[in-house]
């Protein structure tokens, strides 16, 4: 292994034993609280002294380093510097539209994060009570209405989410070796518990009088919404007003004076803004309302789209889901993982904690190698890790390293088919009733923003890669393109036969004999004369394992039709591409056939 690759391998799997923390257990908790005050501020009038030096870079010149700031509102220069002043809160808010973030919630919050690594205060806030109006930003319709049923899981999922997103950004602190600041503190807010409790005179006299309607009537969204057949909702046009009182809110609670979010927030922050030196001026708040000090700014962070110009986090039309549970450890490796070489510098700037010189060194080892997709493994590892946690980031790269080197710690044995594969074989945890609904809601939601897979399963590390199929599918089937449509890795039978013309499909060869080691899974390309009932793998259940590219993996269960009906589950549909009968050149066979990233397909090539 190269120097660069022993560098960032022991980066890698350093542990939160070793740790540069010179006071691991806190001794200042033993201090009183008007002595910690006083060192608070003493430690923070140091860094601020330092940053005027020019002997370190102020907050916002390292967000901006990072490629995480689009546009700043209040003003760059007055920022900074009350930045550079003050320990000052800042949040960032999400509406539980869904059971899980996803990876476009990531940009905002990693600046939040940052933020409070370099000791500020850093809330996360959930929108418990504007999740009931409906953000209308961006948006070309109304969004649609959650049971109240429905709203109350998302909202538990989605706390359980962010604390455990908050545990592992503490874990990453340690790991590059952040000092523990002692200014910084961190909050997870639901803003019913104060929305509910608004007067509605409040919000009309002390707001509505204060805010201007020009401003709000000029946003696009509501432009755009006005012009169209449906118009919008007088409670959705209100929206800005209650994420405007949020601020406040924690204004006055927290001392949060910035707000961030994705690019699409930019009118809600400003309004926000608004809303704020309204409430500052009713409420009788001590200090001088121009003071600079004492104003909110906001950051809004870059939009994000791959290199074909989509949305970022949405594959193939689903979004790219957080929880572990909607989308397994080992499929958001292998997405991050499939990032062009033109990409990754960036990625790894903004959705990991290295520093920028380990990003250079990766960067230098990626490029005397491209093949070996170092930084890329990097991004990978680090999103899974900041998302899942550090088991499972060993685990999707365990996993991933077995089973395209051909080798599998996937054990086919009874304990790990029970209730889920597991990379360990250990079977999946008992749920309590409520963790199996939450869980069930989850799924559902996942199954919905995919109708063109079969649900995935409940697992621990390989979760969303075992699909169920009737039995009758593998037995009827003259080839194995059906087998690919009906697991969900193409969207049509003839473009898994182009699949398996061009070698691009694999399967798992059942063990012949009891001797031959069942840690090694056997791939084979798949070839156009062979049946699929031939690779049934038989153990206390039946299975067809399959694949394309290097991260497409399905685990194909096999059960009795009526079973498979009875679960509701439905065979995905042909999306046939019109002329696709016709005999296409080599050329066009490779452009119709599901895009494998370059890289990927020429290293199984290899
Ligand atoms: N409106 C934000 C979420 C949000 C909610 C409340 C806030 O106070 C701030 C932000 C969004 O849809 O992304």
């Amino acid at each position: 292994m190269s120097a660069v690759g022993r560098l960032l391998r022991r980066k890698f799997h350093r542990t939160a034993i070793n740790r540069a923390d010179p006071d691991p257990w806190g001794s200042q908790a033993r201090l009183t609280f008007a002595a910690q005050k006083a060192n608070k501020h003493e430690a923070w009038a140091e860094n601020a002294r330092k940053i005027k030096a020019g002997n370190r870079k102020s907050m916002l010149t390292l967000l901006e380093e990072r490629g995480l700031v689009k546009d700043i509102a209040g003003g760059r220069q007055a920022l900074n510097n009350l930045l550079t002043e003050k320990p000052i809160g800042a949040y960032v808010g999400v509406d539980p539209t869904a059971p899980s973030l996803h990876v476009g919630h990531l940009l905002p919050l990693m600046a939040l994060f940052w933020m409070y690594l370099h000791g500020y205060t850093a809330v996360t806030l959930l929108g418990t009570g504007t999740v009931r109006i409906g953000d209308p930003s961006g948006r070309t319709t109304a969004r649609s209405r959650q049971s109240e049923n429905e709203r109350e899981q998302n909202c538990t999922a989605m706390r359980l989410q962010l604390k455990r997103l908050w545990q592992n950004v503490i874990a990453l602190g340690v790991k590059h070796e952040h000092k523990n600041h002692i200014s910084r503190e961190r909050q997870v807010l639901l803003n019913h518990t104060w929305l509910e409790g608004v007067p509605a005179m409040d919000l009309v006299t002390k707001l509505g009088s204060e805010m201007r309607l020009g401003a709000m009537l000029a946003k696009d969204t509501v432009r755009t919404r006005l012009e169209g057949d449906d118009g919008m909702s007088l409670s959705e046009f209100l929206y800005p007003l209650f994420q405007g009182y949020d601020w406040w809110h924690q204004y006055k609670t927290w001392g949060v004076q910035m707000q961030l979010g994705g690019s699409d927030q930019y009118g809600n922050i400003c309004a926000g803004m608004e809303a704020v030196d309204a409430m500052r001026r009713h409420e009788d708040i001590p200090g001088d309302l121009n003071d600079p000090l004492k104003a909110t700014y906001g950051i809004t962070t870059p939009l994000l789209t791959t290199p074909s110009g989509e949305k970022f986090g949405k594959s193939a039309g689903n979004a790219v889901w957080l929880d572990k549970d909607m989308m397994s450890s080992f499929d958001l490796y292998q997405y991050f993982l499939s990032t062009p070489d033109t990409h990754v510098e960036r990625y790894l700037k903004l959705f990991t904690f290295f520093p920028s010189d380990e990003i250079n060194l990766a960067m230098r080892a990626q490029e005397a190698d491209p093949s070996k997709r170092i930084a890329q493994h990097l991004l990978a590892k680090s999103v899974v890790e900041l998302a899942h946690g550090a088991n499972a980031a060993v685990e999707a790269e365990q996993v991933h390293k077995s089973i395209f080197a051909g080798r599998s710690t996937i054990t086919f044995d009874k304990s790990a088919l029970g209730g889920s594969i597991t990379s360990r074989g250990i079977p999946a945890p008992q749920l309590s009733k409520e963790q199996a609904s939450l869980l069930e809601h989850k799924l559902r939601f996942a199954g919905k923003a995919k109708p063109s897979s079969t649900a995935a399963e409940a697992g621990d590390g390989l979760t969303g890669l075992t699909v169920h199929l009737p039995e009758s599918v593998v037995q009827s089937a003259s080839d194995f393109s059906q087998v690919l449509l009906a697991a969900g890795l193409v969207s049509s039978k003839s473009a898994g036969r182009r699949l398996i013309d061009s070698r691009g499909a694999y399967v798992v060869v059942p063990r012949s004999s009891d001797t031959e080691d069942k840690n090694i899974l056997n791939w084979s390309p798949i070839e156009p004369q062979h049946t699929p009932k031939d690779f049934v793998i038989q153990h206390s259940e039946r299975f067809v394992v399959v694949r394309y590219g290097k991260s497409k993996l399905r685990i194909c269960r096999l059960i009795d039709e009526w079973k498979f009906k009875r679960k509701g589950r439905v065979l995905p549909e042909e999306v046939e591409m019109q002329g696709e009968t016709a005999p296409q050149s080599e050329q066009e066979q490779k452009k119709t056939v599901p895009s494998v990233p370059e890289a990927e397909s020429a290293e199984l090539r290899r």
